[in-house]
């Protein structure tokens, strides 16, 4: 079977292997210094526009190597349909779904999404920022003077999950803790789950994940979210709002799972709604978590831009409290998206998995069926023939590029995905909920910056150090818990 398995991966003789070129090339190190390696890779092969391979040296996976592609390549891959290079199977493959039991991405639900916060964006964001304001002045002191000090996720994680959870659910949900702890623990149920089942060898993967204990957690936390979706399932079906004809008006609704709905096939299961929810939830809480610990991080290692970002964010609050105009807080949009690369979330975007024998246009390169593809994101973010002095932190970076190339501007916003801006994906499945994150984190940060004086603390006193190179495990950003978020309430 192991044989058989073997023969089966597709052969990618022709594409070069990049390695630690010490020679240690164990898990311990993949896991920890995956970013010096996709660099070395993107300078030696990349940047001559050619591909190369690294190994994931972690049991479990269907596929044995990455194949990191050029920008050219793309570039040619990025309208091309999730039929032909998949992410769906690709994240089937990288959250090892087949043996954890995660929900597979419905075919739809991209699609849905996207549509449902574009023509809902304007009550969306008056909605997160009346929830932001709700939580924080519930869970921050609030008399003049008083101070807090609070580790970032797990302060930002419940605030997340409260504010998308209002604004996707409604208040049968968002109100019970029960449902508000467990969406808040999906994703890194999802992440240990396939971390515990790729321990064991594939061909013994399947037979012992159901006695794994994440496993479990994450099975039954499945099967809890269909229970919960069940009665607004079967609302929304009686609703008939499917056979509405025109497909604006289906889209649009107060909470997420009203436009979601208009956006799902007639004949959407039960089971295929309540995946789609909670797919959501995984893709949009710890990721937002993650960027604004990090992007607090650097902007109170960067005093001298707290107090512009702090004016920005006085002129865009309205004089009665009640609203932010996110039209004005351009400076904090160029920081975050400095900040986001820099630290990206994720160390490559872009996962697919060609589901046929493809050969490259732009450079004959033949990939054969079930390869799985990714792209740099953040070796190209960190290109010094793309950015200027790229190891440098410079909060005013993308202001200045965006003053220099006026036409071009519209493209280095923080919600526009780009070749040379990779964080949030690229193409037709990119990630469907950037804006609607990209205005949760203008939100929550404007309303930090004018309600508080805010400052970092480690190990209980003031932190004034340099800004700290933030750690990867696997693919993914891990803030420093050693750095707490100190709030003295203005
Ligand atoms: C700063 C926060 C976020 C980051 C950095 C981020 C990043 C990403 C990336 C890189 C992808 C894969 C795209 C690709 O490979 O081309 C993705 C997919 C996705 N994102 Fe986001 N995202 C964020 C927030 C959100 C939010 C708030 C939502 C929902 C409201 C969301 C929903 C999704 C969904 C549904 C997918 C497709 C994943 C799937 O179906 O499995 N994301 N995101």
């Amino acid at each position: 079977f192991v044989l058989n398995k073997w023969r089966k991966e597709p052969a990618l003789d022709h594409i070069p292997t990049q390695q630690f070129p010490d020679g240690d090339n164990s898990r311990a190190r993949y896991l920890t210094d995956l970013r010096y390696l996709l660099e070395l890779g993107y300078r030696r092969y990349n940047k001559v526009g050619k591909a190369f391979k690294i190994t994931i040296p972690i049991g479990g996976y269907a596929v044995k190597y990455r194949v990191i592609l050029p920008k050219d390549h793309l570039e040619e891959i990025k309208h091309l349909s999730n039929d032909v290079f998949s992410w769906q199977l690709a994240s089937r493959i990288i959250f090892a779904q087949d043996y954890t039991g995660a929900p597979d991405r419905g075919k739809w639900s991209g699609k849905a999404l996207r549509v449902g916060i574009h023509q809902n964006l304007g009550d969306i964001t008056t909605q997160l920022d009346q929830r932001i304001v709700e939580y924080f002045s519930s869970h921050l002191s609030q008399q003049k003077g008083s101070v807090d000090a609070l580790n970032m996720m797990s302060f930002f994680i419940p605030t997340i999950t409260y504010v998308t959870n209002a604004l996707l659910v409604d208040s049968r949900l968002s109100s019970d803790p029960e449902w508000l702890r467990q969406t808040a623990n999906f994703a890194v149920n999802r992440y240990g789950a396939a971390d515990d089942v790729r321990k064991w060898p594939p061909y013994l993967a399947n037979i012992v994940a159901p006695f794994i204990p994440s496993v479990r957690r994450l099975r039954a936390q499945r099967e809890y979210v269909m229970e919960k979706m069940k009665p607004i399932y079967e609302e929304l079906k009686a609703s008939g709002q499917l056979r509405v004809d025109d497909k604006k008006l289906r889209r649009k609704g107060t909470f997420g799972y009203e436009w979601l709905w208009g956006g799902t096939p007639d004949d959407v299961t039960l089971r295929d709604f309540s995946d789609t929810m909670m797919r959501t939830m995984i893709a949009a809480i710890h990721t937002t978590a993650k960027t604004i610990s990090v992007a607090l991080i650097d902007l109170l290692t960067n005093p001298e831009m707290v107090e512009a970002l702090k004016n920005e964010a006085q002129e865009a609050v309205s004089p009665d409290h009640a609203s932010v105009n996110l039209d004005k807080l351009i400076k904090l949009d160029c920081f975050l998206k400095e900040s986001q690369r820099l630290s990206p979330v994720f160390l490559f975007t872009m996962n697919r998995i060609v589901t046929q024998d493809y050969e490259f246009k732009c450079s004959g390169l033949r990939l054969p069926k079930g390869t799985m593809v990714t792209g740099p994101a953040a070796a190209i973010a960190t290109d010094p023939d793309v950015f200027r002095d790229p190891g440098t932190f410079d909060g005013h970076r993308y202001y200045r590029m965006r003053e220099e190339a006026k036409d071009s501007a519209s493209s280095l916003v923080l919600g526009m995905s780009t070749i040379d801006s990779l964080g949030f994906g690229l193409g037709n499945q990119a990630c469907p909920g950037r804006f609607l994150a990209v205005n949760n984190l203008k939100l929550m940060i404007a309303r930090l910056l004018t309600g508080w004086e805010l400052s970092l603390e480690s190990r209980g006193r003031e932190y004034k150090g340099p800004r700290p190179v933030m750690a990867y495990n696997d693919f993914s950003v891990v803030p420093p818990s050693e750095y707490n978020l100190r709030l003295r309430k203005l």
